[in-house]
């Protein structure tokens, strides 16, 4: 593992273990001319298909990975469209169920995900209140914090109009302050920051710092680079399942924008140059056993 100065790092204790985690998502594959739409089309003009394409029927979204994230971090997950980043923090929080491994947790992970509770047609105010009860406050502990989540949403009168007319960034500032308030020990936020502004990141880097302070564990899934690099103390940079990357922001960070300049460039031989180089580099957590039935985490 290499060097970090994040004061949080040391005398931390884990606050997830990912332990040797692998997902397989099983998929309805449909062969080129089979009864698919395309199938169909095919059959109405008359034209067969030439080939018949196998389409694989597993996704291997995560190869088998191990990661530690300790109390006091904020660790954000990059990594291309479909490399296996909104899949762990799935497993993470518990809404999926690892194909091969465990993950453990010191407490409950809470996703930014009050919006399914929220309602358009209701005010930010109202939401406030429903986002808190879908989260499972009472009503004295929403009185006690309504303030301060306006406060951290910032949103001014803006709050008393309905949620439909907000921009996906004002959406975005109102979810975080709600999902924010309960002061969760581990915190998922998965695209959550992306539309926010200059502001709204000011705002986030002080409340995440906050719930570092207080031990907390923040997971960031996002592909705003700046994003990750303000508000990180350390970054996962996963690639079609694989983890390529675990370590201190600047380092990872500096790699994968080469990586993805390249693949932009179509320089795809040297993009599988830093893909191979960060292979070689990685030296994994092991989570190794203490004694029977129970488990201690441990960099190597
Ligand atoms: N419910 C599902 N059923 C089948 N395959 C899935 C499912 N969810 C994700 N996948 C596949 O797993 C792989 C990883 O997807 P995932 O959503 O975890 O990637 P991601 O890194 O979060 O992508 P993005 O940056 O586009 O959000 C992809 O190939 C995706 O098609």
């Amino acid at each position: 593992m290499a060097e970090t100065n994040d004061p949080f790092w040391y005398n931390s204790s884990p606050a997830v273990v990912v332990d040797n985690v692998s997902m397989v998502y099983q998929v309805k594959a449909e062969s080129a001319g089979g009864d698919g739409l395309y199938g169909r089309y095919k059959s109405l003009f008359n034209r067969p298909a030439k080939t018949k394409t196998v389409v694989p029927d597993r996704v291997h979204a995560l190869k088998p990975l191990t990661v530690v994230a300790n109390h006091g971090e904020s660790i954000g997950v990059i990594g291309l469209n479909g490399s296996g980043k909104s899949t762990l923090m799935k497993l993470i929080c518990g809404k999926a169920k690892p194909t091969q491994g465990a993950v453990y947790a010191s407490s409950t992970p809470i996703m930014l995900g009050v919006s399914a509770a929220l309602v358009p047609d209701l005010s930010g105010r109202d939401n406030v209140v429903l986002g808190c009860l879908a989260m499972g406050m009472t009503r004295d502990e929403i009185s006690a914090k309504y303030d301060g989540i306006l406060d951290l949403a910032g949103l001014e009168s803006a709050i008393n109009l309905p949620m439909r007319s907000y921009s996906s960034g004002m959406s975005a500032r109102l979810r975080f302050a709600i999902a924010a308030s309960i002061n969760p020990e581990i915190l998922i936020l998965d695209e959550a920051l992306n539309t926010g502004d200059d502001e709204f990141r000011g705002r986030t880097k002080r409340r995440m710092d906050e719930l570092r302070g207080q031990a907390g564990c923040v997971f960031l899934v996002s592909h705003s680079l700046s994003t990750v690099q303000d508000l990180c103390t350390r970054i996962i940079w996963l690639d079609k399942g694989d983890l390529l990357y675990d370590g201190p922001p600047a380092y990872g960070l500096k790699w994968y924008r080469r990586y993805t300049k390249f693949l932009a460039e179509g320089n795809n031989a040297e993009a599988d140059r830093i893909k191979r180089r960060m292979f070689q580099e990685l030296q994994p957590a092991r989570v190794i056993p203490k004694v029977p039935g129970r488990r201690k985490s441990t960099w190597v």
